[in-house]
């Protein structure tokens, strides 16, 4: 199954990010919590709105709190270069899905080799996120598909427009944020991306 992964842009107020979030997650498969200028206490008060928002919690991916993640019984942490290791966070709480996000062929396999579930590699386009750094593009994101065997998601000025040609890389899924998060209508936004993806329905 294909993945669309939404992930706060560090940039809205928490009432802002739930609310969308509240809208959209029924059409994504995870809802990542990426705020970096937030404290942990901020952090799983957001987790709690989000679980009161009828987010479920295998759905919410924390970013490198691996203590907020745990504390709170959320699915999933991502996990960035200055983070805990992925080794370190599967050895002692096995049950938390890990991420890791990487931007070099030999991080996605030093990750895949501590047991990472997957990686998540970009900037893929332009984006506002990464002003100043040359897009990886998607020829490298077709060679990673092949260099590791843990799932990659692609991330990074990805558009709808871009879908199908992103999936045509072997990526299990894709990862967005200011397309969806800062949008008009963050709903239609979300549901275009899903159509790009071909999926025929709605739940999960
Ligand atoms: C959070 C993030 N990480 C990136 C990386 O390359 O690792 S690019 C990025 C931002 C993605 O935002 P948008 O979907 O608005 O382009």
């Amino acid at each position: 199954m294909k993945e669309l992964h939404l992930i706060s842009t560090g940039r809205q107020s928490i009432e802002t990010f739930v609310h969308i979030s509240s809208l959209v997650h029924p059409y994504a498969h995870f809802i990542h919590i990426r705020e970096k200028h937030r404290s942990a206490k901020e952090i799983g008060m957001i987790v709690e709105k989000l679980l009161e928002a009828s987010v479920p919690a295998q759905k919410i991916i924390v970013n490198d709190r691996v203590d907020v993640a745990v504390v709170y019984g959320v699915g999933g942490v991502q996990l960035a270069h200055h983070s805990l290791s992925p080794k370190r966070t599967k050895e002692r709480f096995p049950f938390l899905r890990v991420g890791c996000s990487v931007h070099t062929f030999e991080e996605a396999k030093r990750a895949e080799n501590e047991g990472a579930d997957y990686v998540v590699f970009g900037h893929i386009y332009e984006t506002n996120c990464k002003e100043g750094v040359k897009p990886r593009g998607l020829s490298s994101l077709r060679q990673l598909t092949s260099y590791v065997r843990i799932p990659v998601i692609a991330i990074g000025g990805i558009k709808p427009s871009h879908v199908r040609d992103v999936f045509l890389t072997e990526v299990k899924g894709i990862a967005v944020m200011s397309t969806v998060f800062e949008a008009d209508d963050p709903l239609h936004m979300v549901q275009l991306y899903r159509k790009q993806m071909g999926a025929n329905t709605w739940t999960f």
